[in-house]
């Protein structure tokens, strides 16, 4: 039953494939909602065809998983690090085989093209095969204290951990979340986005296969309310959220009554600098690296493109050149290189912002229309051309807002202390780009932004080695790298007195 959703994979093209598997997880196996009343249908992008039911799961339901993942803490907390290394790496080699089965899977629930598809299953197992080469790492300090007495300190888990994940990276949100969480020695609960519920229980199989104690890693399928039903759980001990601003603050409010550990990886609109003394060809590469992956649905996009007033004539030709270039349609095809946008109201939502600007006196240099594909499977699909736009400032609602669409706003600037203050100028703090040969330069606004990251002549890489996370309202806590098993495990501190104790008493 698992399996064959994966196994009909490989034959699977647009438009054909039903999800019938129940799409909840815990106890170590699939389980079935207890009322269908309130399902919702979720939808394929590419086509605007059912592909499933989502049930949301009620208050019992919920219970049921912490309770079972609160088991699984117990038993895999007692393992070595090196024991629960040894099953990640044999989750992360189980992903890596059935990498183009799962990445076609996320591909029709999201809309997404299957090159990129691809790579974020890559990195969904890098990051779980990179936490279980820190597992073993997890150690404390040892401090000496007078006459012989001496403190060390342990890292410990803090428990059952929430993840709540966004539709934009489903299957990578969650491997992001539970990878440096098992490893700390924690167990997680995790809430896919109610759009993309079909690949998260594909993890929790893999998991299991790989040797996790059942519960380790459980799935609760469902929307706002499920999710607030697991950030007030009194047995929860820390929730990883990834979506919008306000929802994130929701998610704070509600944690902060029992006092829960929060990451929060909120939205953006980060800004990309591109000075008259870039490398041009890599700049223009650049921009569309940061304002098209995943149909422009990506929090750290660099969508306020400033571009220094001498070049951009060229660079404006260019960049509009390529991004007429970009072959919309069937995601499933490898020559597809920008798929659908995950729902109606989402592409809805970026054709209004389009509108908008136009409005607000920006000029539309290409795309901006919904897109028709010729294949007919695809006429119901949520597809629309890449927009570039120009004449855009500071003041209008497409540079201030978070679209999330295919949308970029071209800004000019004269001097570099100009555009740091403008691009500075925003309550997000999720990302930016800087594109110059200057070396001090480059160094110099990196310092200034702020952001969380910073790319110097890229855009939009995540190594799982590197942090990732926000400054300002873009949200705290930090994903990948080292520094995030700080934010899974808790330090305990033992004193021990080698001598008499001197009491006051
Ligand atoms: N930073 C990012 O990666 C993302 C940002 N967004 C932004 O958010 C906008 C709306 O997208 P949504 O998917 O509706 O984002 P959202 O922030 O509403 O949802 C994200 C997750 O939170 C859950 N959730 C919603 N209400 C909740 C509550 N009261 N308590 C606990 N969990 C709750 C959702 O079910 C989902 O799993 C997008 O248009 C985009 O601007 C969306 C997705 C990802
Ligand atoms: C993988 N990357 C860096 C393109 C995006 C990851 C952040 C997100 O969830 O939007």
């Amino acid at each position: 039953m698992a399996q064959s959703t994966l196994d009909s994979m490989p034959g699977a093209s647009t438009g054909t494939v039903v999800v019938t598997e129940p799409l909840n997880f815990w106890g170590g196996k699939r389980v079935k909602p207890r009322q269908e009343k309130n399902a919702e249908p979720v939808f394929e992008p590419a086509t605007g065809r059912v592909l499933c039911q989502m049930v949301p799961c009620g208050a019992e339901e919920v219970d049921e998983a912490i309770q079972s993942a609160y088991a699984a803490y117990q038993k895999w907390s007692k393992m070595a690090g090196m024991e629960r290394a040894r099953v990640m790496l044999e989750a992360a080699r189980i992903i890596r085989e059935r990498r183009e089965k799962i990445a076609k899977l996320e591909v029709i629930n999201n809309g997404k093209s299957i090159i990129e598809a691809l790579v974020d299953i890559d990195i969904a197992w890098q990051s779980i095969e990179y936490y279980a080469g820190l597992a073993g790492t997890l150690a404390g300090q040892h401090i000496q204290l007078p006459g012989g007495a001496f403190a060390y300190t342990r890292r410990e888990p803090l428990g059952v951990c929430v993840g709540i994940g966004a539709w934009n990276y489903p299957f990578q949100i969650a491997s992001w979340k539970s990878a440096p969480a098992l490893a700390c020695g924690n167990a997680m609960v995790f809430k896919p986005s109610p759009m993309t519920p079909v690949t998260a229980v594909i993890l929790a199989e893999i998991y299991k296969e790989a040797g996790v104690p059942d519960g380790l890693f459980c799935v609760v399928q469902g929307g706002a309310e499920t999710g607030s039903l697991l950030c007030h759980h009194p047995k929860v001990a820390k929730v990883s959220f990834t979506g919008s601003v306000p929802t994130g603050k929701k998610v704070m409010e509600m944690s902060a009554k029992s006092v829960k550990q929060v990451t929060l990886e909120l939205g953006g609109k980060s800004p990309l600098i591109i000075f008259k003394d870039c490398e041009l060809e890599n700049a223009v590469k650049g921009a569309l690296m940061a304002n098209f992956l995943t149909q422009g649905e990506v929090c750290c996009n660099g969508t306020r493109v400033f571009v220094q007033r001498e070049i951009m004539p060229q660079f404006l030709e260019e960049v509009v050149k390529r991004t007429k270039a970009i072959p919309v349609g069937d995601p499933l095809l490898e020559s597809t290189r920008m798929g659908a946008l995950i729902s109606k109201p989402q592409l809805e939502k970026v054709l209004g912002f389009v509108s908008q600007a136009k409005k607000e006196g920006a000029r539309v240099l290409c795309g901006g229309d919904p897109f028709v594909p010729s294949d007919p499977k695809l006429k119901g699909g949520y597809f629309m051309s890449p927009c570039v736009l120009d004449n855009c400032r500071d003041d209008m609602t497409c540079v201030k807002e978070e679209i999330f669409g295919p949308v970029m706003s071209v800004l000019p600037f004269d001097t570099e202390e100009e555009v740091i203050k403008r691009a500075n100028n925003t309550t997000f703090g999720l990302a930016s780009g800087v594109f110059t040969r200057d070396i001090s330069r480059a160094h110099r606004v990196a310092e200034n932004l702020e952001a969380g990251t910073c790319f110097i002549n890229n855009y939009n890489i995540s190594p799982v080695e590197v942090p990732f996370g926000g400054y300002k309202m873009s949200g705290f806590g930090r994903e990948n790298g080292q520094v995030t098993i700080e934010y899974y495990s808790q330090l305990k501190t033992v004193v021990v007195e080698m001598g008499d104790v001197e009491s006051l008493f």
